[in-house]
């Protein structure tokens, strides 16, 4: 792994690393971030001038110590945080300037998967994960047609009429990725989907992220699990101390 301790080296790395993606591969860049920093209000520098390119259909580690800007980081992806300096780009669209409807037109093509799911206690399974189509204003029909494979896809067919509480661990993070995936969004966030999760069920969800990178998605997945990433071959950026290092 290298170490890489100033910033100018780090960037260097950074965009060599870019260059030798962008010869193995033409795909066009899904998000950009170009020397960005966050600092929230309390002074705390959550990332300093960070570089990052990621292509369509990518797979991407971010690891990292608790506490380095992990989350920070898929927080400026989908306009939770802005930027205090610097330029994200997502999907073509500078972050910055992103406010209202289109904000949330953007993050309709934007599914993100939370550690602790973030499921709707009273509502079924099936009423979770068709929730936001009902929001987007989805036809009946349309809504029907998409719940079954996706349902299938995360292995919850028979499960469709459970509540959230009548279900394990593993189980409802598969709800809550049913619910990101529904509507077939090309880029998908996973902020430590397997924080809370046993290495059996923590490798099922590996897996389901992995079969929705097989049918194209860009797939981000921030994890403590090292294990876990050795186990897949994709490219990890590591964060330390709001620095990012390709491993
Ligand atoms: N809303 C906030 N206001 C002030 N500081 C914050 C805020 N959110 C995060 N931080 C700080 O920014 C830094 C990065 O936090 P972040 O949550 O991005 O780290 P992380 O790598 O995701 O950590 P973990 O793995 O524990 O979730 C930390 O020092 C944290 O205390």
């Amino acid at each position: 792994m290298p170490v890489l301790t100033t910033q100018a080296t780090q960037k260097q790395f950074v965009h060599q690393d870019i260059e030798t993606q962008k010869q193995s591969s033409n795909a066009p860049v899904i998000l950009r971030l170009s020397s960005v920093t966050k600092t929230y209000t309390n002074g705390c520098h959550a990332l300093l001038d960070v570089n990052l390119e990621v292509k369509e259909k990518e797979f991407l580690f971010i690891t990292g110590p608790s506490g380095s800007g992990k989350s920070t980081l898929l927080k400026l992806l989908y306009g939770e945080e802005l930027a205090t300096e610097g330029e994200v780009i997502v999907d073509q669209f500078n972050m910055a300037s992103l406010r209202g409807d289109r904000l949330s037109l953007l993050r309709r093509r934007i599914g993100i998967v939370f550690q602790d799911y973030k499921l709707i206690r009273q509502r079924t399974v099936a009423e979770n994960i068709t929730f936001v189509l009902q929001a987007q204003g989805y036809t009946r029909k349309e809504i029907q047609r998409r719940l079954e494979p996706t349902l299938k896809l995360v292995g919850l067919l028979s499960k469709a009429d459970c509540f959230p509480d009548q279900l394990s661990g593993g189980e409802q993070q598969r709800v809550s990725i049913a619910r990101a995936i529904v509507a077939t969004p090309p880029l998908l966030l996973a902020d430590e989907p397997t924080g809370n999760l046993d290495p059996d069920n923590s490798w099922q969800i590996m897996q389901i992220l992995q079969k929705l990178n097989s049918f194209g998605a860009t797939v981000i997945v921030t994890t403590h699990d090292e294990q876990l990433v050795r186990k897949c071959n994709h490219p990890v950026v590591q964060v330390r101390n709001g620095q990012l290092y390709r491993k």
